[in-house]
């Protein structure tokens, strides 16, 4: 489904974000992506979404090339994936439905159709009842399950999460990582990029750690934690 070969990114500045990704999730994973502030996690989210181009190496995502995609295709090609940020990003002057409506209107579907996802999408994430309010009728936790019923709305192979939890309660953080795990039982390949490590220890997915911009650990029913990179060094002058 995602495929990084040797990918490096060094930004116009010289920071060199990522060096030498090789990374492979299969179609149906859950996957984590963990590691510290500045550790090459937004990159790696940004590349996916083609916001940015790798400065080595090749990205696949599904059937897509993206080193070779034409720009004019790289909005149909993210209309493929659903995409959930740490500030929820709704329309604010549409309501619950009018948003994730209009997820779907933009990708052409058919009036008919639109009718009977929104409200079965809207009841997935348990909002039914909120769909005539505005985003600023509800608490932080109703907006990140609309950006959610928002992303799933169109059926994406792929859903990206960027920090989806970064601006919640713990509680509410639990029961959007919850939701994404169901979206994903239902076949979507689901990538989370997190700081939320208690959700990432008791979840028991697989987890990928990166730190200063290598991959320092991928772990099936993995936990947060790693040792960082000044870690290892460290270790290996006391062995
Ligand atoms: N547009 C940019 N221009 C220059 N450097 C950047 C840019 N965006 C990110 N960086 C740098 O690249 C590195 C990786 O940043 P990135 O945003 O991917 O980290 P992150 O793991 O997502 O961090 P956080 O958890 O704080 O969001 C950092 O050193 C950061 O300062």
């Amino acid at each position: 489904m995602v495929k990084f070969i040797n990918v490096s990114k060094r930004y116009p500045n010289g920071v060199l974000a990522l060096t030498n990704i090789n990374l492979t999730i299969e179609k149906g994973e859950f996957v984590f992506l963990v590691g510290s502030s500045g550790a090459g996690k937004s990159t790696i989210v940004k590349l996916i979404l083609k916001e940015i181009d790798p400065t080595e190496g090749e990205i696949i995502v599904g059937e897509y090339k993206l080193t070779q995609l034409p720009k004019r295709e790289i909005p149909y090609y993210r209309r493929k994936i659903g995409i959930v940020f740490q500030d929820f990003r709704l329309l604010p002057n549409k309501t619950v439905y009018e948003n994730v409506e209009f997820a779907m209107q933009i990708t052409g579907t058919p009036a008919k159709i639109i009718r009977r996802q929104v409200p079965y999408v809207l009841s997935l994430v348990g909002l039914a009842h909120k769909a005539k309010c505005y985003p600023h009728e509800l608490s932080g936790g109703e907006q990140q399950r609309v950006a959610l019923a928002r992303a799933i709305v169109n059926k994406p192979n792929l859903l990206v999460a960027d920090e989806p939890t970064g601006n919640l309660d713990p509680d509410t953080s639990w029961e959007i990582m919850k939701l994404l795990e169901d979206i994903n039982k239902r076949g979507t390949t689901v990538l989370v990029a997190t700081h939320a490590k208690e959700i990432v220890d008791s979840m028991r997915k697989r987890v990928v750690a990166i730190d200063c911009g290598r991959i320092v650990k991928d772990q099936h029913r993995g936990v947060y934690s790693y040792e960082s990179s000044d870690n290892q060094v460290l270790l290996q002058r006391w062995i």
